[in-house]
């Protein structure tokens, strides 16, 4: 079983937290962006634009039951895995960190360049709309929930830490 699973918007700093975090815990990171990418021998980015959001959501919840299945390090899982009723559920056994991130924040971090498909044409707006929309599914998955506004992604990985080996986990 993963020792922590990280969840939270784009920009929230899962892939950079989740290697932070690992490294200080001296476990292996998982994510299931990178796993996605990988099996299909193309970008997240590509997936969408070729195959599709719903295409991609289902392969997504695959992957995101494999790692919670075979992974026993860190896993980032992507920015829209917790829309699926299966990861949800799935989520309910582990530990479960909720990066919070505002707009802000947010925007600064995936750049308003953004290449990131759900964020096309509106980066400021569209990651606006995501995280109200969302935020009751984070929090609601969540065994604990991290601010990482105007803080360095290792200050979050040393929280983290310190919160996993200070409290009793599942
Ligand atoms: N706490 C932080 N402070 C400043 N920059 C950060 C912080 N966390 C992450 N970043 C930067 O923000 C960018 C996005 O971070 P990252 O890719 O880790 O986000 P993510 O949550 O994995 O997003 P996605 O859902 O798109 O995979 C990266 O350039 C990263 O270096
Ligand atoms: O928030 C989202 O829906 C996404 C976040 C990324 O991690 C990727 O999984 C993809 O860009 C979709
Ligand atoms: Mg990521």
């Amino acid at each position: 079983m993963p020792a922590v699973v990280l969840v939270g918007p784009m920009g929230a700093g899962k892939s950079t937290v989740g290697a932070l975090l690992a490294s200080r815990l001296g476990l292996a990171l998982r994510d299931t962006d990178d796993d996605i990418a990988a099996a299909a021998g193309k970008s997240v980015q590509d997936i969408f634009v070729d195959e599709g959001e719903e295409h991609f959501r289902a392969v997504e919840a695959e992957a995101v039951a494999a790692a919670l299945a075979e992974h026993d390090g860190v896993v980032s899982l992507g920015g829209g895995a917790v829309l699926a009723d299966q990861t949800r559920i799935l989520l309910k056994e582990h530990t479960v960190v909720y990066l919070r991130v505002g707009v802000a924040d947010a925007v600064k971090r995936v750049g308003l360049g953004s290449g990131r498909p759900l964020l096309l044409g509106n980066v400021r707006g569209r990651i606006k709309a995501l995280l109200e929309e969302r935020a009751p599914i984070y929090e609601s998955v969540a065994t604990l929930t991290v601010d990482t506004d105007s803080r360095s992604a290792d200050d979050v990985a040393a929280e983290i830490a310190t919160a996993l080996t200070t409290t009793e986990q599942k």
